[in-house]
């Protein structure tokens, strides 16, 4: 031991460091430090970003001013926005992260009267501090520093839960029956509103107003919807949580920051409180959930769900009552768009195919699940899609499995807690696992997201029965039958409380988000299809070979097969025959497809049960459409007579 060199009194040989003359120790680097403190340093990483606001012209010494004024103005926007109505003032609001320290104190509140002191409660005197139109990176260090369940997955998504609830809450959506509401909206039987008064919506905004309200911080949303620049909708959404704001800043159109500069006060306004239930003592409350629409105050309330597809959809049931009012449809449906500029339009309940269909490595992608049309052609009405995320495939959805990267939320989904992957299959949280991400996620997403007249109507049903045939042409009538129906079996879990697939029936493929009489939009459609020539289409994207259980669904490549056939023009001129009971054309032959799956009956061992369960589906659609048959379509008689001869015969 210790061959040679000095020894120190331990054996262990000594450390001989060599002392330059001015005895300081020195590492390799040269680069001369900028700063003299850790605060210093860490005030050098982030620069200030170029403003969100840009001086619209205005140069010289007033420009800071005029910025310090915008900004004023926000906040003053803000502050009104979440004012209690009763207390008749607004919170004090402050721009930045209520860690952050740096954070400009720019506090304003908003007040209708100046009614000083009497009244003042311990909530006037605090800050909500707002978390304005972050952005993505910001959003994620909210969510992970702050939101329980919130992880990086290995594909760079923002892995979140939504919480106890896994799927919108249909029994708890709520609208306010007021004069006009009263005869201009669908109710009662059927209908999805559910109606409330103006008192309890008041009570109800109240108390997610001072939820928000007690909360340090709240993320404020201004964005737009429909993507037709003459139709554009202002929409703010309050709420707090960055998993809601991120949500919506994919779901919703991004402004510019030009745009934003000139936003001013918005047409609409989402108050979600989801973390807070609601008051079950509260008139009409029947459980702890409610999501309140006031068209008049062109307000939403959202107590006791977190589920942010309530925001989507519920912003969707506002553009159904206000769109045709300008004589546009709105529709259920996603869209593209070939190369050659033919449309296509996929109608369909949930779990029926639009984000699959409508996203097509040959086509553009106009938008997923929520359009406009109007004299001008199609418009989306959003600025994301939100993918069913169950059992997705790298080879079979490429588009929505690519897209699956920094700045998408990926809801309720199961990782490896090392690696972050994700595993598509599991289904522990739900079965409703969704990934939520901006268009332009999308390769071949066309922007701006609007287009022409469609060429082509697409119906898809996932039909659990086994009987309908995997694609049909449809005459006008029969469309608007179907659409009118709006059959599917709902796959689990987009709506709470289904675990099993069931048949259902939806008005408008959509009837849980429509406001008027579903004959209404029915009319608007028919219409439409004429004037600009569509053909309806009916096509299966269910089970084949038995019913649900017994037979299996058809392969996903086959559907795109069709589906290319209609698009390219070939499936037009194909030779048909008809089928028993519903009397759909059904053609021979599709390229691509085996024929003897073209005709359910050859895919049925034991024909005898598809007899009896054909029938069985013909008598749901009489039975459902028994509730319809008292109702004109359109101005045309004749039209209704069609309608009515075009279901099933038996
Ligand atoms: N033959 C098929 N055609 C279409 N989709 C299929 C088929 N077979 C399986 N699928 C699966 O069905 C699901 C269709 O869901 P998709 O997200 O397209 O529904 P959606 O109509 O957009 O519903 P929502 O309105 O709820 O968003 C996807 O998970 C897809 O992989
Ligand atoms: O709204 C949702 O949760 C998802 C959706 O698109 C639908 O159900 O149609
Ligand atoms: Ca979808
Ligand atoms: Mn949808």
């Amino acid at each position: 031991m210790a061959a040679n060199g000095a020894t120190g009194r331990n054996g262990l040989a000594k450390i001989h460091t060599e002392k330059k003359a001015d005895e300081v120790c020195h590492d390799d680097s040269t680069t001369p430090m900028k700063a003299q403190t850790i605060d210093e340093l860490h005030s050098l990483q982030m620069k200030k970003s170029a403003p969100t606001t840009p001086l619209n012209g205005i140069q010289g010494p007033f420009a800071a001013f005029s910025e310090e004024e915008r900004t004023k103005q926000q906040l003053q926007s803000i502050s009104a926005s979440l004012a209690s109505l009763t207390r008749e003032t607004g919170p004090k609001v402050v721009r930045g992260d209520p860690a952050s320290k740096s954070a400009t104190p720019r506090v304003v509140s908003h007040h209708h009267h100046v009614s000083p002191t009497i009244s003042v409660s311990d909530s006037s005197l605090k800050f909500t501090h707002v978390l304005y139109n972050l952005s993505p990176a910001e959003l994620y260090e909210q969510a992970i520093k702050y939101e329980k369940g919130s992880f990086i997955s290995s594909s760079g998504a923002l892995a979140t839960l939504s919480g106890a609830k896994t799927g919108r809450s249909p029994k708890d959506k709520r609208v306010v029956r007021d004069e006009t509401t009263e005869h201009d909206l669908w109710w009662g039987k059927g209908s999805p509103n559910i109606e409330m008064d103006e008192q309890t919506f008041m009570v109800n905004r109240e108390r997610a107003v001072d939820y928000l309200n007690s909360l340090d911080k709240v993320f404020v949303n201004d964005q737009f919807l429909n993507w037709d620049p003459q139709n554009r909708i202002k929409v703010r959404i309050v709420s707090a949580r960055a998993y809601h704001s991120l949500f919506m800043h994919n779901m919703c159109i991004r402004p510019t920051a030009e745009e934003l500069e000139n936003f001013g006060t918005p047409d609409f306004t989402i108050y979600n409180a989801g973390q807070f239930p609601c008051n079950r003592y509260t008139h009409y409350m029947t459980s702890s959930t409610s999501i309140d629409l006031n068209l008049a105050r062109r307000e939403m309330v959202i107590l006791g769900t977190q589920y942010a597809g309530e925001m989507k959809k519920g912003l969707f049931s506002v553009m159904h009552y206000l769109m045709p009012k300008r004589q546009i449809l709105s529709l259920h449906s996603g869209c593209n768009m070939g190369k050659d500029g033919d449309v296509a339009l996929f109608f369909g309940l949930s779990g029926t195919g639009k984000t699959t269909l409508s996203t097509d490595h040959n086509r553009y992608l106009i938008g997923d699940d929520e359009h406009c049309w109007s004299d001008n052609g199609v418009s989306n009405i959003e600025g994301g899609c939100y993918a069913k995320c169950i059992d997705l495939s790298r080879e079979k959805e490429p588009d929505i499995w690519n897209a699956i990267k920094f700045g998408t939320v990926l809801e309720n989904v199961v990782f490896d807690e090392h690696t972050r992957e994700v595993d598509y299959s599991d289904k522990s949280v739900t079965e409703n696992t969704r990934a939520a991400y901006p268009i332009e996620y999308i390769p071949n997403a066309k922007i701006p997201c609007v287009a022409s007249h469609p060429k082509n109507v697409i119906l898809l049903a996932c039909d659990a029965f086994g009987v309908l045939p995997p694609v049909s042409k449809l005459t006008l009538a029969q469309t608007m039958y179907h659409f009118i129906s709006g059959y599917t079996a709902l796959v689990a879990g987009t709506e709470e409380g289904i675990k099993e697939p069931q048949a259902t029936f939806s008005a408008c493929f959509g009837a849980a988000f429509i406001m008027l009489h579903p004959t209404k939009y029915a009319a608007m459609l028919a219409e439409k299809m004429q004037k600009h020539g569509a053909t309806g289409w009916l096509v299966n994207t269910g089970w084949s070979g038995g019913r649900y259980g017994s037979g299996s669904r058809i392969k996903l490549a086959y559907t795109r097969k069709i589906i290319d056939a209609i698009h390219s023009g070939s499936l037009l001129k194909a030779e048909y025959k008809r089928t028993e009971v519903f009397g759909l054309e059904i053609p021979t032959a599709v390229e691509g497809v085996p024929s003897d799956i073209l005709e359910p009956m050859n895919t049925w061992t034991d024909k005898k049960a598809y007899k009896e369960t054909l029938l069985k589906l013909g008598g749901l659609f009489k039975n459902n459409f028994g509730g319809f048959v008292a109702h004109k379509i359109g101005k045309d008689d004749k039209l209704t007579d069609e309608i009515l001869a075009a279901g099933p015969v038996f």
